[in-house]
């Protein structure tokens, strides 16, 4: 038997592993790095974080992102030489870490690399009728991440989503339901990240294909494009300090309101593709908003994320009350004006972090990866596909062995 596959034998069939989980999101601040201790498989999972940094991604490196993502219109030249490069570089970033925490690679059992999105595009949103399916595109090849680490890497875990009927996204539900479900109460885990999507839990021992996830339009992307347009130098309004100086216009955020995606059915994806400047600038131009105040225009975003949220929580729970245990994760979670537009718009709801779980909310979507890769080596497929998630289960993520 090759060497590498005994290996990965050896590693599916110990109690416990240790995966490292990398995440890069649509808000390109850098790598999310979580060494966690995996025990167990399936509903019995029990994780250990036993490290986790951000490794912020250099402003070159944003650059060389932004150069393609999301876009229509690229270079293949340039894509092709990125996908490697991403690649390479996450590697590097992984043995920073392992040097940081003084830990050899050699003690690592499986690196998780979800890679970095660079475009989504869900039947609903792409412009390509003629394309009867959903696509998403991960660069960062896992080969890479493999050579150069030394270590076992599975990568590219949203095609096989994406292959048995899904949109290749959220798929924090599998993470969420393993980790996060509680005998003692029904709950709601909302991600606000540069995309907002929440999870809903059954008790746990309950219906477990109820459990699914959904984005629910912008979190953070509007949010920030615009500050970095108009404070250059600045990544992010900080602790909300110019929203909550600002008012909310009902013109513009109705007519941003006025997408169809906000109404479409659940469960949905969307990204900053759809939710990019321009469709800002649509609606300013629509809603003769141009010369807002920006601090007007931050308020009125965050007041759209927050209505995105409420509008998809409603839609979920139409025929009974929505769970009111919400716990928060992601950048927006250190936002006050978009946490107190979420709690205006959702009153019945008691939030906490996810940290209150004992699951760090910055880390949260960097251990779904080693969650599923954990799955994929050791477990079955994960129950929860088969319900309102309308995807079979499926276990996800290709294997690239390091040599
Ligand atoms: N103190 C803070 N005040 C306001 N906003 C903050 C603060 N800290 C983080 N954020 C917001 O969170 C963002 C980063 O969020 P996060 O890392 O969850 O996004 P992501 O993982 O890239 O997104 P996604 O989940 O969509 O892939 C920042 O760009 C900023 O908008
Ligand atoms: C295509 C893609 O990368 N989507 C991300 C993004 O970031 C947040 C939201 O949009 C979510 O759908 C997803 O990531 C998380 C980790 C998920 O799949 O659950």
């Amino acid at each position: 038997m090759n060497s590498h596959l005994a290996r990965l034998c050896h590693i599916a069939t110990q109690p416990s592993r240790r995966i490292i989980g990398l995440m890069s999101g649509t808000s390109l601040d850098g790598l999310d790095v979580a060494l966690c201790r995996l025990t167990g498989h399936g509903p019995g999972t029990q994780l250990e974080l036993e490290h986790f940094q951000t490794v912020p991604y250099a402003e070159d490196t944003q650059a060389r992102i932004r150069e393609v993502f999301a876009r229509e219109q690229v270079s293949l030249e340039f894509l092709t030489l990125l996908n490697p490069w991403l690649g390479q570089l996450h590697a590097a970033a992984i043995l920073d870490c392992l040097r940081d925490w003084q830990i050899a690679p050699a003690e690592i059992d499986l690196v998780a690399s979800h890679g970095q999105t660079i475009y989504h595009a869900p039947h609903h949103q792409h412009q390509r009728p003629d394309f009867d399916l959903n696509a998403t595109l991960q660069l960062g090849d896992g080969d890479h991440v493999a050579v150069g680490t030394g270590i076992i890497t599975l990568s590219d875990f949203r095609q096989k989503h994406v292959a048995a009927g899904g949109e290749g996204a959220p798929l924090a539900a599998y993470g969420d339901f393993l980790l996060l479900s509680s005998p003692d109460e029904e709950r709601l885990l909302l991600n606000l990240g540069g995309i907002a999507n929440f999870t809903y839990l059954p008790r746990a021992g309950g219906d477990a294909t109820t459990a699914f996830s959904t984005d629910t339009g912008p979190g953070n992307t509007l949010l920030d494009a615009t500050v970095r347009a108009h404070r250059p130098g600045l990544a992010y309004d900080e602790d909300g300090r110019l929203a909550l100086a600002g008012r909310v216009h009902q013109g513009l955020l109705t007519t941003l309101l006025d997408h169809p995606f906000f109404s479409a059915p659940l469960p949905k994806t969307t990204g900053p593709e759809l939710f990019s400047p321009a469709y800002l600038a649509q609606a300013q131009q629509r809603s003769a908003t141009e010369n807002l105040r920006l601090e007007d225009t931050l308020a009125t975003l965050a007041e759209l994320s927050a209505v995105g949220v409420a509008r998809a929580v409603e839609a979920a729970f139409a025929e009974r009350p929505a769970p009111t245990a919400v716990y928060a994760s992601g950048g927006g979670a250190h936002n006050p004006a978009l946490m107190a537009a979420l709690q205006r718009h959702l009153p019945t709801a008691r939030f906490a972090s996810t940290d209150a779980l004992g699951v760090s909310g910055d880390a949260k979507e960097a251990i779904l990866f080693a969650v599923l890769a954990n799955e994929a080596v050791a477990g079955q497929t994960v129950a929860i596909g088969a319900g309102r998630q309308r995807v079979p289960a499926v276990g996800m993520g290709k294997v690239s062995f390091p040599g």
